[in-house]
């Protein structure tokens, strides 16, 4: 039986795996801010075809660093309690499977992005990938408690990748949006280590409560969350944004604040998750407050 074949078979039972290797909840966020970035660029409405073969590279091309993600991980993955059921630690897929699967996402989203977008676009989607799926996993992940600050330039691209599809080009404004996801990365990824820090440290990854304590990691919290209240502003002071975007701004910064505050005072995870949950939504619930801002005044 060829591989392909071996795969297409797999495929049909297994689907439910592959869509885990897909990490399905991050990339529909990352293909949100994706999304934004588009739609941001352009003064009207992204032409169908943009909307439909840009979304479509970009969230395959992410899908694929994902499977390359899980592959590079499956012992570290199988020795934590978050992430011990996955496809590749049960054995519920091949390694084979999931790497021709990781490849075939990877091909495919090149091909459209490269013929059907731009090849500036395939180009910055294939960095991306290539910074998480490998640079991230493979090196910043087990060597450096910055790993997440480093790693975090390919999960900021994404608003850059729309704008790029939409237009060809890079813009100042397309930079703005990176740098608001930069920011978000660090209390977003160090509030969760802070509740799962024993299980990272079985696993012997070096994470910034790993190697310098809960409160050392608390107050990086604080002060990156300090940081992004202050960048998320920029798309009003630059005048991307208007007053409605502003509005939406202060208010989820300002509750993120508030946690990271109450993290600091006191420890707990539970604390920490909330955190971190929250961290999930004020990045989807900023972006829908730019796209809001953009459209609802000519509503009006
Ligand atoms: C290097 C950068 C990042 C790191 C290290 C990181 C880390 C994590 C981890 C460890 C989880 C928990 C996953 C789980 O429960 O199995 C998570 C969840 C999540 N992350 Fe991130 N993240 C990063 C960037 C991003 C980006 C760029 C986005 C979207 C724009 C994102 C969106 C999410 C979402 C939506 C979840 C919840 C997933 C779920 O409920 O299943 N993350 N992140
Ligand atoms: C092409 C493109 C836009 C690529 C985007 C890259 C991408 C999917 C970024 C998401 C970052 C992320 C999920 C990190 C968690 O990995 P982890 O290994 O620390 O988490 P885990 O322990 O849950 O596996």
């Amino acid at each position: 039986m060829t591989a392909i074949t071996l795969i297409l078979r797999g495929a049909l039972t297994n689907w439910r795996e592959y869509l885990v290797l897909c990490k399905p909840r991050i990339v529909s966020l990352i293909v949100f801010t994706a999304i934004v970035g588009m739609f941001l660029s352009v003064p009207g409405l992204a032409p169908w075809p943009v909307f439909l073969f840009g979304t479509l590279g970009i969230g395959l091309g992410a899908a694929s660093a994902a499977a390359i993600n899980h592959l590079i991980d499956e012992k570290a993955d199988a020795v934590m309690n978050r992430t011990q059921a996955r496809p590749l630690p049960t054995g519920k897929l091949t390694r084979e499977q999931a790497l021709i699967f990781a490849i075939t996402l990877g091909v495919l989203s090149m091909v459209i992005l490269y013929f059907l977008i731009n090849p500036l676009t395939a180009w910055l989607t294939l960095a991306s990938m290539v910074g998480y799926g490998i640079i991230y996993t493979a090196f910043l992940k087990r060597t450096t408690p910055q790993n997440i600050v480093l790693g975090g330039a390919s999960g900021a691209m994404p608003p850059v990748l729309g704008w790029t599809a939409a237009t060809g080009e890079l813009h100042v404004h397309a930079f703005l949006l990176f740098l608001i996801i930069f920011v978000w990365t660090p209390p977003h990824f160090w509030a969760l280590a802070v509740a799962r820090r024993d299980e990272y440290g079985r696993a012997n990854f070096p994470m910034l409560p790993v190697t310098h304590g809960v409160d050392f990691t608390k107050q990086q919290v604080v002060l990156y969350t300090f940081l992004l209240f202050a960048v998320s502003l920029l798309p009003f002071v630059s005048k991307m944004s208007g007053l409605i975007y502003l509005a939406g701004a202060i208010g989820l910064g300002g509750y993120f604040l508030y946690l990271a505050f109450a993290l600091y005072r006191h420890t707990s995870n539970e604390l920490a998750m909330k955190t971190f949950g929250y961290s999930i939504f004020y990045l989807a619930a900023l972006f829908a407050f730019l796209l809001i801002d953009h459209y609802l005044p000519s509503f009006l």
